[in-house]
């Protein structure tokens, strides 16, 4: 089965490629620049495209016919969003239309990868039919790339996770392997300390999108950790895995921190449903860490 994945060059995208090929699928990967990767293979191929390129994006489609698509590319650093509205606009909403447009020519099953910053965080453990509001302009391309999805013509399935973490396996850190060369160093930070989410370890959600190609399941799922933590509480972990007592990390408040764009206080996903239709059931943060940090 022929799969094409957007965003390779990412953490997620990076890791649903290898488990893809690992699958024996075959694999199309497509990115903005250039192959980061080490991938090789007679079932590996990669595609340079932007995706706001309808021309590059119709090229693409044409000449693979992908049966499955898993668009996870996106401009995803919500303070990036805030500053240049009109380019995550143009990446996150027109960018995936662009892809369904195409997609719908091969009758592609479409999965989008999206966010629990549609939801403001009053509540916390978010079920899918919960109501959306996103309180950031990055959550705002999401959920409207998400209305897009929902009318798509053929299958599709949206995907919502939070606050990935992994060990790279190209490309830019994450956030806590960037805190681990902060500990590392001695230097200090300053950390959020009441947001709270369900960090999601990135192979358990790119086995939950290998579940979700093989069942065919359709609408919406929630992938994440089920475990439910500050970034500091997660920043204290990983001093703790370390070994290290004597750091520079500060516990500060989002007013303290005051980042461009807002972000939900209590986020998380519920994840029963994924239990139950997918048979989803990720690691514990305390392993998910071990496997991010360890060797
Ligand atoms: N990381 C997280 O904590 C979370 C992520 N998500 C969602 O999951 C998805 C993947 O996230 P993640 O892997 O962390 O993101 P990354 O930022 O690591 O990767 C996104 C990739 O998208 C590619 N891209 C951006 N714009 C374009 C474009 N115009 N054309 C083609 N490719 C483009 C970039 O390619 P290149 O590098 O080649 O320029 C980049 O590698 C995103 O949709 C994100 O919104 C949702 C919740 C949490
Ligand atoms: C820059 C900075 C961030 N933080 C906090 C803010 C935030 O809660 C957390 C991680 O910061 P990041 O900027 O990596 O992540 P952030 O953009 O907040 O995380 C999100 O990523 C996008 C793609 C999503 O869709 C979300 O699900 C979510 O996980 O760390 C600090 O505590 N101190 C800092 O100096």
């Amino acid at each position: 089965m022929k799969v094409l994945v957007t965003g390779a060059n990412g953490l997620v995208g990076s890791y649903v490629i290898k488990q893809l090929l690992e699958a024996g699928y075959e694999v199309y990967a497509s990115s903005k620049n250039a192959d980061l990767s080490s991938f090789a293979g007679e079932r590996y191929h990669f595609r340079q495209m932007d995706f706001i390129d309808p021309y590059a994006v119709l090229e693409v489609f044409e000449s693979i016919r992908p049966e499955v698509v898993v668009h996870s590319g996106a401009m995803s650093k919500p303070d990036d969003c805030e500053r240049n509205q009109a380019d995550a606009y143009e990446t996150n909403v027109a960018g995936t239309v662009q892809l369904l447009l195409n997609a719908a020519d091969h009758k592609s099953f479409f999965i989008f990868l999206s966010t629990d910053f549609i939801f403001n965080g009053e509540t916390g453990m978010h079920k899918e039919e919960d109501a959306t509001s996103p309180l950031s302009y990055y959550g705002r391309t999401k959920q409207e790339a998400e209305e897009a999805v929902r009318e798509y013509g053929h299958d599709w399935s949206i995907v919502r996770t939070v606050f990935v973490y992994g060990k790279p396996l190209y490309g830019r850190n994450c956030f806590l392997t960037m805190l681990a060369g902060k500990l590392r160093k001695n230097e200090p930070f300053r950390v959020v300390n009441d947001q709270e989410r369900t960090p999601t370890y990135v192979a358990d959600l790119a086995k939950g999108v290998i579940a979700i190609i093989e069942k065919r399941a359709t609408g919406i799922f929630h992938l994440s950790g089920s475990d439910v933590f500050t970034p500091y509480q997660m920043a204290m972990q990983v001093a703790k895995f370390m070994g290290i007592a004597q750091h520079r990390l500060e516990p500060v408040s989002s007013a303290e921190l005051n980042e461009l764009a807002r972000r939900p206080l209590k986020s998380g996903l519920d994840i029963s449903k994924a239990r139950a239709v997918l048979g989803y059931e990720p690691v514990s943060f305390e392993e998910g860490l071990r496997k991010t940090l360890g060797e």
